[in-house]
């Protein structure tokens, strides 16, 4: 018998779920009203992209943006999970790329329809190695940062999230139950701009982490 391991969890085939508009300088750069609820949508596990792949512009895309943000790897699932254990479920932590295709995604919301063509083609979920929860002991409490060719275009702080990291777990696994290997993206601060091909985007966790993807088109 084969075990998985938790630190391969992009292996797994388990979903990933998005938390939309989760800081409110990033809505307000997008024109989009400061939730009251979080606004959630999913990627399937083909979406995944490690370092050394590069991320693909969807072919029907002419403005692909990165969105840096910070991922939460569940370690023990559970429905309904109170917001007082909520960060028992947790295995670790990953520094992810919600990568939008932000043209098809204004066309999606202005016919009203959902945004699976603009967040869950493959390659929209570049993901990091997995870091352990010992390495970030309040991930309520750091630095996300995001350059493309070398240019700071993100930099912001899971401190300035709308809704804190149990209430999201306990929010999500009331309508969505959690299994071990899922990962939950926490929302993108503000600075999100196009990547073209051949560009190079660099992204860091404090002094945890750092990753680099190539842009490429098929
Ligand atoms: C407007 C969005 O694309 C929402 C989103 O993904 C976010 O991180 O905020
Ligand atoms: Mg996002």
């Amino acid at each position: 018998m084969t075990t998985r391991n938790i630190t391969r969890f992009w292996e797994w085939g388990r979903k990933i779920i998005c938390v939309g508009r989760n800081y409110a300088d990033h809505a307000k750069e997008l024109k989009n009203a400061v939730p009251t609820e979080p606004v959630l949508f999913l990627k399937p596990p083909s979406a995944y992209v490690k370092e050394g792949s590069p991320i693909l512009v969807p072919h029907y895309s002419s403005n692909l943006h990165h969105e840096v943000e910070l991922g939460i790897v569940i370690g023990k699932g559970g429905t309904a999970i109170p917001q007082t254990s909520a960060m028992e479920h947790v295995a670790g932590y990953a520094l992810c790329l919600d990568m939008t295709a932000r043209d098809v995604q204004d066309d999606c919301k202005s016919k009203g329809l959902p945004w699976t063509l603009a967040k869950a083609f493959n390659t929209s979920c570049p993901v990091s190695d997995f870091i352990s929860k010992e390495k970030i002991p309040d991930p309520g409490n750091v630095n996300l940062w995001l350059k493309v060719n070398d240019k700071m275009r993100q930099n912001g702080h899971t401190s300035q999230m709308i809704f804190s990291i149990p209430y999201l777990i306990s929010y999500i696994s009331e309508i969505i139950s959690l299994e071990e290997g899922d990962l939950i993206l926490t929302g993108t601060p503000k600075g999100v701009s196009s990547v073209q091909e051949f560009d190079e985007l660099q992204a860091g966790i404090e002094d945890i982490l750092t990753m680099t993807f190539k842009v490429d088109r098929l």
